[in-house]
């Protein structure tokens, strides 16, 4: 029976956030159609610089320049899966560090293939919900399209393995999200559930994790901040409004303002 992880440190989650504005990482965004725009103005609300470079010889190009990638197979096409490996093989041929986020994975079969093929390039961080990652790693899942229908908890084991295997930080989010390099793990508290009621949280968390992906330091501690940054954005605009079509411009808001003392959560204080 595996315990709970203890959740990160405030303090920690905020080391990381300075060393992320301080380095503005430069991140190349091979994500879906759904979620460009969000996912760009979310890295630029945190002092990082997004870029969408797609077509399949510039993004081999670019991902070599870039401090970091992002893989999100949420709209796959061939013409995307081909961008997407050309980008791998010259990113990591450069040392850059890229995050998979497998959308969907388990419930459709070309994408849980590409996926699997995807995790034997090394990629220096995994980002799904409980039910993708469960999928990702072999153990039956229940999710419906790209929502999860399994616990976060009930996938940290799931996550521990797949990050024995890959050598990738796994983050699983949820109401709390687990953050594991197979050996050491972080909780991460905060979030709201009106954050599953506005499309692409996620996969703007995926790109802040590459982002932080790109900084010094301990990855597993980097990659658990970027989960904390994010789930202490969201659960502040969701208290501030009254619905997902408010939520955007408070979540930016919360994002480019956010102070390094408002990381502190269960962490540092029991009655949070
Ligand atoms: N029930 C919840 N309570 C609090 N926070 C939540 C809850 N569910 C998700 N979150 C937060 O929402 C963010 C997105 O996580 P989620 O697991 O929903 O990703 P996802 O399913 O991949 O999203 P999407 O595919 O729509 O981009 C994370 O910051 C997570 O902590
Ligand atoms: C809604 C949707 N469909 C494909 S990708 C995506 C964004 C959330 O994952
Ligand atoms: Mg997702």
């Amino acid at each position: 029976m595996n315990t709970r992880p203890t959740y990160i440190p405030g303090a920690l989650a905020a080391t990381s956030l300075k060393q992320l504005r301080f380095a503005a990482p430069l991140v190349h965004c091979l994500t879906n159609d759904v979620v460009q725009s969000f996912t760009a103005n979310v890295l630029l609300a945190l002092g990082a610089s997004p870029a969408m470079v797609v077509d399949p010889a510039e993004a081999a190009q670019f991902s070599a320049i870039a401090d970091a990638l992002l893989v999100n197979v949420g709209t796959l096409t061939h013409p995307h899966a081909q961008a997407m490996l050309a980008a791998i093989q010259a990113g990591s041929q450069a040392g850059k560090p890229w995050v998979l986020d497998p959308v969907a994975v388990g419930g459709l079969n070309w994408r849980t293939e590409f996926c699997r093929e995807l995790i034997t390039l090394k990629p220096a961080a995994i980002r799904g919900n409980a039910s993708e990652i469960l999928a990702l790693s072999g153990v039956s899942a229940s999710g419906r399209g790209v929502d999860s229908g399994d616990d976060s908890f009930s996938a940290l084991p799931a996550a521990q393995q797949l990050a024995r295997e890959t050598g990738a930080v796994v983050a699983v989010t949820g109401e709390t999200d687990y953050v594991t390099d197979g050996q050491r793990s972080w909780a991460v508290a905060g979030g709201h559930p009106m954050m599953t009621r506005v499309v692409g949280t996620g996969c703007a968390l995926s790109a802040v994790v590459a982002a932080f992906a790109a900084l010094p330091g301990d990855r597993l501690d980097n990659v658990a901040a970027a989960c904390r940054v994010m789930s202490c954005a969201g659960e502040r605009a969701c208290m501030a409004v009254k619905g997902p079509g408010s939520f955007t411009p408070e979540f930016l808001d919360n994002l480019y303002l956010m102070g390094e003392e408002w990381l502190n959560g269960e962490a540092d204080n029991e009655t949070y």
